[in-house]
């Protein structure tokens, strides 16, 4: 049988058959999927013979970008020559949109055949809608990590300026990249720049926010309160108002403002407080950018290795707070002395980790030691997967040597200051000096105002509650922690900031606070120290309590 490529004058591509005899011939694009069947007028994009799939607008074909070699999605949406003039203007905004999780918009024309025609980035594994069901519920993780990159779709959109206004957010209009767990916000059809308010009703009922069908107009916002329909669909695996028979009935409910009763299912509380959030009404509902930062999307802080001693007993360890501009601290850990259940109720007890952490973290510092322990005793293999706990090995390799549950010794307070700046606990005086620490960093912890142990002078008849809660509200921990801290104090006879500064090292010891807060302490105490008047200084340092501090 004899095969041929035929190119029909309308553009159309055909791949036939003769039969032997010359007289029959079958037309073999019709059932051959990579058939291609058309091509684009600038002759890049030759669209194939394979449907991706179908909505209520528009059917989407694979393709092939001949000029890069990849494989992209047809979409093929029957309209008049006069509507595709009136969305010139939406056309060139999607030109302009070029964001990891939005799919990349890369041509676009008007066929013969009265269709509008656009060539858009492909997505391999379908809608999250689809996702869902697949794996008939997602657990909290993937449902994090989508969330994570929808929301910085949206934040992308809604800080163009002018804002950008999807309109269309839901389970159906998100993709997948399966291999890749990669999220993208698609059909941006119904995208529209936010110059003032906008009015057209538009989307899907369901994911409609209310403000969307009065007359006042709507912001960037509407986008959210369908981020937070698409969560809910996310954890439940059902359709927001799936009790309503028509849209009709959804429409009411919006408006009155009753909640979809799926929402009754959501269990963790984390997840229901950031659905709240999100379709809350529009003067109370969250920005793109306030969810990032909302405690269910924080990524779980892991531990890591920056260095040991030879012995490999003094290890120096940093919990990192990944994606987040949260608190990182570098902590020391004495393998002999310490155990990781203390160490982290000690981080627990001062508030550099949240209790929900504590498995968690417990269990990253045993893992560490297992390996350790590996390379002690290990062979060559286990040697290499020894290696696979310096992720930063070389960039961070600053030790701070020195003696049992050094915890703390560098805090990142960034989740107020919203920078990476870092505190040396570990000679309990604060020094810009850090051996091995990068200049910039450096500057950064010196030109940061939030980061401040109380940097006044104490005279020596301070009471020690004001003192103690300075240094605590300094370090943002609670005014609990403040008054169990003046507790200790005052359980020792310790009632001014004289009485402190008169303490020997092993009185401190006696006072049973915690490594964290001797440090912080004593730390304050050396500023406060310093900034006095050289006679004072002088004085107090005379009795030699001031060393070493
Ligand atoms: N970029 C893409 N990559 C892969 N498949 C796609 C892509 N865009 C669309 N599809 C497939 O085509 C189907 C129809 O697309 P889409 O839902 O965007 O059409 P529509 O007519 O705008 O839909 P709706 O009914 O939601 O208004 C999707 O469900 C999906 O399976």
């Amino acid at each position: 049988m004899t095969q041929l490529h035929i190119e029909e004058t309308n553009g159309r591509h055909l791949n036939v058959a003769f039969s032997p005899s010359g007289n029959d011939f079958f037309d073999l694009s019709k059932h051959d999927p990579e058939t291609i069947v058309e091509i684009s007028p600038n002759g890049r994009y030759a669209k194939l013979n394979t449907v991706l799939g179908k909505g209520a607008y528009k059917v989407v074909y694979k393709a092939i970008d001949r000029e890069e070699g990849y494989e992209v999605a047809w979409n093929c949406f029957q309209t008049t020559k006069a509507q595709f003039n009136a969305l010139s203007q939406e056309i060139s905004i999607l030109k302009e949109v070029r964001h990891p999780n939005i799919i990349a918009f890369h041509d676009w024309w008007y066929s013969k055949d009265n269709e509008f025609i656009f060539v858009a980035e492909l997505m391999t594994s379908g809608t999250l809608r689809e996702y869902i069901r697949k794996l008939s519920l997602p657990n909290m993780k993937i449902v994090k990590r989508w969330s994570r990159q929808i929301l910085k779709g949206l934040k992308y959109l809604h800080s163009h300026d002018p804002p950008i206004i999807h309109r269309d957010i839901k389970c159906d209009n998100i993709f997948i990249n399966g291999a890749h767990g990669e999220v993208k916000i698609g059909d941006m059809g119904t995208a529209k720049m936010k110059l003032g308010k906008k009015y057209t009703v538009i989307g899907t009922p369901e994911f409609m926010a209310p403000e969307m069908y009065d007359e006042k107009g709507y912001s960037e916002k509407v986008d959210i309160y369908a981020f937070g329909m698409c969560l809910l669909e996310m954890v439940t695996g059902e359709y927001p108002y799936n009790e309503c028979k028509n849209a009709a009935q959804v429409y009411k409910k919006v408006i009155q403002g009753s909640r979809p009763e799926c929402l009754n299912k959501v269990q963790d509380p984390e997840v229901l407080d950031l659905i709240n959030h999100c379709i809350a009404p529009e003067n109370e509902r969250y920005t793109a950018h306030q969810i990032v930062n909302h405690t269910f999307l924080l990524v779980d802080p892991e531990v890591v290795l920056l260095s040991m001693d030879p012995e490999k007993v003094n290890l120096s360890l940093q919990l990192v707070f990944k994606g987040m501009d949260k608190l990182s601290v570098k902590f020391n850990f004495n393998v002999v002395k310490d155990t990781a259940e203390e160490v982290v109720g000690e981080m627990i007890e001062e508030q550099v980790l949240h209790q929900k952490y504590k498995t968690l973290i417990t269990h990253e510092i045993n893992r560490i030691l297992r390996e350790l322990n590996k390379i002690q005793n290990g062979d060559d293999q286990n040697k290499e997967e020894a290696n696979s706990l310096w992720p930063i090995s070389g960039a961070l390799s600053t030790v701070y040597g020195g003696s049992r549950s050094n915890i703390a010794l560098t805090i990142s307070p960034g989740s107020m200051a919203q920078t990476h700046v870092e505190r040396n606990f570990m000679n309990g005086m604060i020094s810009p000096l850090y051996p091995g620490m990068e200049p910039n960093r450096r500057r950064e912890w010196l030109n940061d105002p939030e980061d401040s142990v109380p940097v006044r002078e104490y005279p020596n008849d301070t009471p020690i509650e004001e003192f103690v809660s300075d240094t605590a509200q300094a370090l943002h921990r609670d005014m609990e922690k403040a008054r169990q801290w003046t507790d200790k104090l005052k359980k020792e006879d310790i009632m001014t900031v004289g009485d402190l500064r008169r303490l020997h090292d092993e009185d401190w010891a006696g006072i049973k606070l915690t490594v964290f807060a001797t440090r912080a302490l004593k730390n304050a105490l050396a500023e406060s120290t310093r900034l006095r008047s050289p006679r004072s200084t002088a004085s107090t340092s005379s009795n030699g309590h001031e060393e070493g501090l």
